[in-house]
């Protein structure tokens, strides 16, 4: 068999699409259904024009599910201002937006700040994500690859869930698999059985999918068609 190209494939329910008056029942039934992790999209009605949930969420979610895997996805334009709020809550990863301290790759300060707070999520315990918007170029991420645990190429704009998926925005994926066997790849927004072939063949291993999960009446065979797609590209 030929050697993987990526790391494990993890699928990631977004429970922005659950009934968030029935979030840990749900949580754990998408855990049943084959789920690897929970991703909890966090927006401050500030970086995007929507308002979800925060840490006290996170903090009820890790007291009823003490063994989940919570990919927080911070859309908020402060990121520094939450990190130890999330860890205490229980977060396993901290997941934020270049564009919160980057708008010029080369700018010396900007990097120092992105180093920064990279290195104080790390402290803080969780692990460490950055996301990129759809027009974000992936070049900007490649020389921090070293330092995080994964990146989020967001295949919508931010803000909302049931979005179509841009299908000219996930080549970015590859551009950073050239660079990194090891670092989680995540996609995120519109990525349904119809679009992961095109993830799949980018290197992406992190599949985070909210309405086509939680919109399907067997949400199980749609956890294991995502997983089937990224494995088998891992692989071939
Ligand atoms: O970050 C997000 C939106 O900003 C969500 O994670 C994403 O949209 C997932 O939902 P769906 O699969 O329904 O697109
Ligand atoms: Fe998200």
């Amino acid at each position: 068999m030929a050697a993987r190209d990526r790391p494990e494939c993890k699928i990631a329910p977004s429970i922005l699409s659950a009934d968030f008056a029935r979030l840990a029942e749900e949580s754990k039934r998408m855990i049943s259904c084959g789920a690897d992790w929970l991703h909890v999209d966090v927006m401050d009605g500030h970086f995007v024009p929507n308002l979800t949930i925060g840490a006290p969420v996170v903090k009820s979610l890790r007291k009823n599910l003490p063994d989940a895997f919570l990919d927080c996805h911070l859309m908020v334009s402060n990121p520094k201002q939450w990190i130890l709020d999330f860890a205490k809550a229980g977060a396993s990863l901290y997941n934020f937006h270049l564009e919160c301290v980057m708008d010029d790759n080369t700018n010396e300060e900007q990097a120092t700040e992105l180093r920064s707070l990279i290195n104080e999520v790390k402290a803080s315990g969780m692990k460490v994500g950055i996301s990129i918007k759809p027009k974000t170029p992936a070049e900007w991420i490649v020389p921090f690859l070293g330092e995080i645990d994964m990146v989020n190429v967001l295949t919508v704009e931010p803000g909302f869930g049931g979005q179509k998926f841009m299908s000219d925005i996930v080549g970015k994926c590859k551009i950073i698999r050239e660079a990194s066997k090891e670092v989680h790849i995540q996609v995120d927004g519109g990525v349904a059985p119809s679009t992961i072939d095109a993830c799949a063949a980018v290197g992406a291993n992190v599949i985070v999918a909210g309405s086509a999960i939680f919109g399907s009446d067997k949400p199980q065979e749609v956890i294991a068609t995502l997983k089937k797609s990224v494995e088998a590209a891992a692989t071939a």
